[in-house]
This record gives structure tokens, sequence and C-alpha cells, in this order.
């Protein structure tokens, strides 16, 4: 604070006589008295990190933008410098399992930080705070209340059918793949057409078209693409700096894009599709529509029973929420779950298919219309634990989500894995950096090795399982785990019943965009398997 308060003194003082030079000298002492300050004055000097990022948020955007294409870089950081590491100048990322019981229960008071002020919507009026970007830790607890038994499978059993069906038009469109053989598929993408549609039918009812046409639509995919345009590119790097006042003003407070009224690709698609025709219906007649069993079903009894809880505004918020974010998590965890099989030793697919064989009926021909044979979830979640385990490894190597989940330190302090923080600092955990950790998962963490989970003791395996957290933590665990789940076991049991995979480019990697949602790219070969 003096540091700031000394440097705004000089910076005034230099202005008194204002030439090129003063103004010049004034303003190289005040950026160089801020980045002192934020190094020395935020009491975090004792925790080790790069020395650029305990200066300045900046650290972060260039981090994001030169590490784009690789796994998160916190994982090496934390190889280097050890259990804590200073990324920001108010910030920690802490690596020991220890430190997510001292962070994430609701006991803890740490709300989010402000970098989830990026996931606001954009457009005309002023931004608004959403279940998963909010801060405010009493209306979430009050909001999640309302609306988070509709995303139980409970609720949503009676959807299992129109999965499947959309599931049957997955396979149509990668059967003339097949069947053409020379043909090269875009794996991830055509997963997408399947996510997305799947997310307007848990949510809405209305699945958007996209396997029918086969196409992006409304150019959804490629805009919210980490790194497929500069503009997103940009954006996605921005949303770094939203721990940073400037960042804010550029990026997610930029008064100009509110005046406007530009809308975030994201938002203006929710907005295009929302059934706007069912919600006028139902909020005029509460009570007199049919039940859906969707999402919709749920945000609207809970905006009749609370509305000043949950506004009319949310039903958008829900558009956005599981179209964009929620489809991409279950595509790439997907499709790394395929690309992780078929790379792994071949050992693994066989018994893999040894397991489905034995639990799942084959169609009789593949080639035909037969595509209603999907395995039901009673059976692909408590009678295949190879697969399971195959589904446990995917998450712990290579998480859907990029971002480390931070939270605010609140006034008074606390201590994380035995270290003091003071108040006002952002802590976080990474899943990429908690999932391997050695002691829980072994030696070989780096390994695609689902006989990890089968060969465990019970104990071991309870621990496993307890620090296995691609969906969060505690208060804020992701609300769509189940559905996301149902949707990766019913996808990946059917597609390996039923295809055989070679890469395109076996020599190379799969291509990894680091956002917030990991992106990956790759091609794949298709025959049907033989009877
Ligand atoms: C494989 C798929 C998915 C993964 C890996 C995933 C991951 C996550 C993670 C890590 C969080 C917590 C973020 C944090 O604390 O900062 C989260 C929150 C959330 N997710 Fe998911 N998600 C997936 C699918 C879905 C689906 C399908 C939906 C909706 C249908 C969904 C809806 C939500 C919601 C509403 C929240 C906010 C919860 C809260 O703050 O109370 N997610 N997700």
């Amino acid at each position: 604070m003096y540091s700031t308060l000394a440097s705004t003194v000089f910076f005034l003082f230099m202005l008194r006589s204002p030439s090129l030079w003063t103004v010049g000298v004034a303003i190289l002492s005040h950026v160089a008295f801020t980045l002192f300050n934020n190094r020395y004055n935020n009491g975090l000097l004792q925790f080790p990190g790069p020395t650029f990022a305990s200066m300045t948020n900046i650290w972060r955007v260039r981090d994001a933008y030169i590490n784009g294409d690789k796994r998160p870089s916190y994982v090496a950081l934390h190889n280097q410098y050890g259990d804590v590491v200073r990324l920001g100048p108010k910030s920690l990322s802490f690596a020991s399992p220890a430190a997510i019981a001292d962070i994430y229960p609701a006991e803890k008071n740490m709300a989010k930080s402000n970098w989830y002020v990026a996931f606001e919507a954009h457009g005309k009026g002023p931004k608004k705070e959403n279940i998963f970007s909010t801060r405010d830790i009493h209306w979430h607890s009050r909001y999640r209340s309302l609306v988070g038994p509709g995303f139980k499978m409970t609720n949503l059993a009676p959807k299992e059918q129109e999965i499947d069906q959309l599931i049957g038009k997955l396979l149509r469109n990668l059967d003339a793949a097949a069947t053409k053989k020379s043909t090269v598929v875009d794996l991830p993408l055509n997963l997408q057409y399947f996510t997305f549609d799947a997310g307007g039918v848990v949510a809405f009812s209305q699945p958007y078209g996209f396997l029918d046409k086969q196409k992006d639509l409304d150019g959804i995919i490629q805009n919210v693409r980490v790194g497929s345009t500069h503009l997103n590119r940009l954006i996605a790097f921005s949303i770094q700096l939203a721990q940073a006042p400037l960042g804010q003003l550029l990026f997610d407070k930029n008064p100009l894009a509110v005046y406007f009224g530009l809308i975030a690709p994201p938002m203006a698609f929710a907005k295009k599709y929302l059934p706007v025709h069912r919600i006028e219906e139902q909020l005029a007649e509460p009570g007199k529509m049919d039940q859906h069993h969707d999402l919709l079903d749920q945000f609207l009894k809970a905006h009749q029973q609370n509305p000043d809880v949950v506004s009319k505004d949310e039903v958008v918020d829900l558009g956005l929420m599981v179209v964009v974010p929620a489809s991409e998590a279950v595509r790439t965890a997907i499709a790394v779950l395929i690309y992780q099989v078929i790379k792994a030793p071949i050992s693994i697919l066989t018994t893999l298919r040894g397991e489905l064989d034995s639990v799942i009926p084959r169609p009789t021909s593949p080639t035909s219309a037969d595509r209603s044979n999907i395995p039901s979830w009673e059976l692909v979640s408590t009678k295949l634990p190879y697969l399971d385990a195959c589904i446990k490894e995917t998450f712990r190597l290579h998480s859907s989500t990029g971002f480390n989940m931070e939270r605010v330190v609140p006034a008074g302090g606390a201590i994380i894995d035995g270290n003091v923080v003071p108040g006002g600092t952002i802590v976080s955990c990474s899943t990429w950096v908690i999932h391997r950790h050695k002691p829980t998962y072994g030696d070989d963490v780096e390994v695609y090795r689902p006989e990890r989970w089968l060969e465990a003791s019970p104990a071991q395996r309870a621990e496993m399982e307890r620090l296995l957290c691609p969906f969060g933590f505690e208060e804020r665990l992701c609300l769509g785990r189940e559905i996301g789940l149902f949707e990766v076991y019913k996808v990946a049991a059917t597609l390996f019943r039923d295809y055989e995979f070679t890469l395109e480019r076996p020599d190379e990697d799969m291509k990894i965009t680091w956002g917030n949602i990991v992106s990956v790219d790759f091609d794949v070969r298709l025959k049907h398997r033989q009877a």
C-alpha cells in the first residue's frame, strides 16, 4: 500500500511540469513501483514461483499464449517449484491433496475469484452472475438447492430414449464414413454434433439439429473453439486478464461492447434456440404445461417458487451454460477416451472389447438401419468395470477443463496445507496437478493405465477416487456431472462395440488447445467391427 501511495505521489509530482521526459520517467517509475508493490507487499514473498508472475498478471496471459498448445503449464511449474506456486501478485496454486480440504468445503467460506466474471452474460444491460460464475456464496446456495434436483439422472431418466435416438444418428453418420473406408473423420467434431444436440434435449427437450445437418450451426463450434480464430484466441487469453483491472476494462467490462450490445456468440446461440413459446406459456399459466423432465421444467418451477432467487433471465443462462461449455467438456472427455485407448498398447483395447462383448449384445448387422440398439445406462454404469477404469483414467490424465478453480481467502486469512495465507489471496488447485499426485496414483502418473484402478486395494482405490476431481469440488461440484457421465459411458460403450478406429496420423500426438475447456483435434479412419 505504502509503495502505491509513494508511487502515486511521485507520479503527480513529476507531472507538475510536464515534458516528454518527465512524463516518461513518471510512467516508468509508476510501473516499477507497481511491480515492486505487487511482488513485495502482498504477504506472499515466501512462496516460490516465476518472479515475473509475482509482479504482474500479464505473466498469466503470456503463459496462456505461449503454452496454448500444451497441457496446462501448472503441472511443470509444480514439478519445478513444489507444492505451492505463486502464479500472480495475489495468487497461489496448491498441489497437495491436503489443500483441497482447506479451500473448497463450504465452511471455509471461500468464494470464487473474479476470474469467473468472464463467464457472465454479454450484451445490452447489466452483466449478471450465473450459477457457475457467482461469487455470492449465499445466493449460490439458495439457487443451487432450487435448480439442482433437475440435473439428477432420476429426473432425466425419461430422456434416455431421446438420447439413444441421437446416438443412433451419430452412428448412422459414422456408418457412412465406415462404409467408404477411405473417408477421414474428424472424430471430436462429430462427437460435438452429438453433445450439442444432447445438451439441447437435456435442457429444452429439443436437439439443435447438428447431427441431422452434420455441420456447424451458426458457426458456434468454430466460434467457441479456442484458437480457431484470432478473435476467440484473443478472448481466451483475455479471460486470464480478468484478474487485472486493465483486462476487465478491455474485455470483460468493455463499455463499448456493452453500449453497442455486442452479444457473445454462445449467448446469441442460446437465445436463438430457446423455446420461447413454451417459456411464455408456462409462465402465463403455471402448472398447465406437460412435464418434459428437462432442465427448463426445473428452472421454470424454481422461478415460480422463488422469483427473487431464480429470475426469468436464468433460462438464458441455462442455455448458455448447457449449450456451450458443457457440450465441449463432454466432447473432450469422449474424444480423449477413444484417443487414449487406441493409442495405448493393444491389450487395453482387447480387454475392453472382451468385456463389452460379454455384456452387451452386438447388433446383427451394424450397417443396417438397426441403430436403436443402444446399451442402457443401467447396464453401462454397473456392469462394465474395465470401461469404468478406462474412463476414470481418461479423466485423471486429461481433464476436460484446463483452468485452476480459484477461490478467495476471506478476511482474516487461512491455513492451507500448513501455510499461513493472508486474506484476499486467490488460492486454487488444478485437476491436472492433483491427478498427478504420485503417492496416490503411483510413480507412472504420466502413463495411461486403466489397470491401476482395478489393482488398487479397496482403501487405496477409495483415496484415488476421492482425489479424482474432474467435476470440481464440494459446493461448486459440477451440477451436470451425472449427465456428463451418462453421455460418456453410453457413447463410449457403443462406439467401441461397433467400430475399429485407426488414427490418421499415428506418429503424431493429438493436437491439444488449452483453454478453459481443453480442445482436442485428431482424425481417424473407421471400419465396422467384424462379427
Ligand atoms: C465431462 C463433462 C463435464 C466436466 C468435466 C465438467 C466440469 C465442471 C467443473 C470442473 C466445474 C466446477 C468449476 C469450478 O469450481 O470452478 C463444473 C461446474 C458446473 N457444471 Fe460441469 N462439467 C461437465 C459437464 C456438465 C454438463 C453436461 C452440465 C449441464 C448439463 C454442466 C453444468 C455445470 C454447472 C451448472 C456448473 C456450476 C455448478 C456450481 O457452481 O454450483 N457440466 N463443471
